[in-house]
């Protein structure tokens, strides 16, 4: 038998306990949760329960509210105690894999400085940078959910179309304007019916918990592709998220008001429960630190995304995902998308002894984000880290 040890300060103390799927050389991908700088095999703990077996978190978040607060009782007693030496592994020795089957994926637009930057650099004609509808509902795009991968998986370059101001066609080829979303994903544990809806108190009876997500955007596909339905392959090649999905539950010291949303919401988007979260991110480039962004920010609230989803009747299911949309603060610093960042490639950052627009091949992007846990304790997301690989072909 064996005592997990937490490390002083840890960012995964038991007021996180955030699940993944890890597997070790000799054995297969299944259910852990991380404990300091360990994984306990919830496989092997919780041996009756066949869902900790399985190579994804779909079939433990199906089983609903009661069940996720009884396991994470269950993991603070037990881990309070001795476990057998064959359930525990350190971090270092397991490789993670991508932490659910991702059913539909949805990606929002919830920060108000992000929309405003990017409606100047997409739109400079408009007057209002925000379009009409931005402040009354939380808009969004379909994502593609088979490209959505975690931590660790290289991205390459995705080729396609693409008609600078100078082209008198369209062209093909390696996009020219590779960039990042620093955003949130928040994960749907149990679904409901199509034909009914999600209010924004019922947040916490659906939503599982959150990951970090990188929405991969190829500025210049996107720019010629997008009007009028939205994003497509400029943003279907690759979604990234962080391999440890860190409970609502856990979320509780983080939970603040959103913004004032003026003007007020429609009725079916008012909650009485604050989900706001104050989850601090940090973007950073080949190594070093070149953002922070402030999800406190965000105009939209994630339980206020979900009542929107469902809001016409649609299905929800164990495995959406949605995302928060890029976070972006007020400062430049605080910026959650290179296109904003340098804004538009005009101003150009400085990463260690280099400068950049946009991302590079052979780059590196890690996004780690962090939040209050009880007491005056952090909780941490760990992180979401992708390399670049050049485009097929060159
Ligand atoms: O304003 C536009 O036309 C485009 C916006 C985005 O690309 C942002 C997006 O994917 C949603 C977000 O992450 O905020
Ligand atoms: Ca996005
Ligand atoms: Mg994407």
């Amino acid at each position: 038998m064996t005592t997990i040890a937490i490390p002083e300060g840890s960012l995964f103390g038991l007021d996180n306990l955030p699940y993944g799927i890890f597997s070790t050389a000799d054995s297969e991908p299944r259910v852990g949760v991380r404990v300091g700088d360990s994984v306990l095999d919830l496989s092997r703990v919780f041996e009756d329960d066949i869902v900790f077996a399985e190579p994804s978190l779909n079939a433990f978040m199906a089983r609903g509210r009661a069940r996720w607060d009884e396991v994470r009782a269950a993991i603070k007693e037990l881990v309070a105690g001795d476990v057998a030496d064959e359930a525990v592994f350190a971090v270092a020795d397991v490789t993670m894999h991508l932490p659910i089957e991702v059913a539909d994926y949805v990606d929002f637009y919830a920060s108000e400085n992000h929309a405003s930057n990017l409606g100047r650099l997409f739109r400079p004609q408009n007057p209002d940078p925000l379009m009409p509808n931005w402040k009354h509902l939380p808009v969004g795009y379909h994502g593609r959910s088979s490209t959505v991968v975690t931590s660790g998986v290289d991205i390459v370059r995705p080729c396609g179309q693409r008609k600078g101001p100078n082209d008198p066609v369209p062209v093909f080829g390696p996009s020219i304007r590779l960039d990042i979303e620093a955003e949130m994903g928040f994960i749907v544990g149990v679904g409901s019916p199509m034909g009914s809806r999600i209010t924004p108190d019922e947040f916490a009876d659906h939503c599982f918990g959150a990951v970090i997500l990188n929405d991969w955007s190829a500025r210049d596909i996107q720019a010629w592709e997008y009007v009028p339905l939205g994003p497509n392959l400029g943003k279907s090649f690759a979604t990234s998220i962080s391999p440890w999905v860190v409970p609502i539950a856990a979320l509780e010291a983080a939970r603040i008001d959103t913004p004032v949303q003026d003007p007020e919401p429609l009725p079916y988007l008012k909650g009485t429960e604050k989900w706001g979260l104050d989850i601090d991110l940090e973007v950073e480039w080949n190594g070093h630190v070149v953002s922070r962004p402030p999800y406190a920010q965000m105009y939209w609230s994630p339980a206020q995304m979900l009542a929107h989803t469902s809001v016409n009747g649609a299905a929800t299911r164990t495995g959406d995902l949605f995302g928060s949309g890029t976070i972006s603060g007020p400062e430049k610093d605080q910026r959650g998308a290179f296109i904003e960042l340098t804004w538009g490639g005009a101003e150009p950052v400085q990463v260690g002894d280099e400068t950049r627009t946009f991302v590079e091949d052979g780059d590196e992007i890690a996004i780690s984000a962090t939040a209050p846990g009880p007491n005056g304790t952090r909780i941490g997301f760990g992180e979401v880290r992708t390399r670049i690989l050049p485009a097929i072909g060159e």
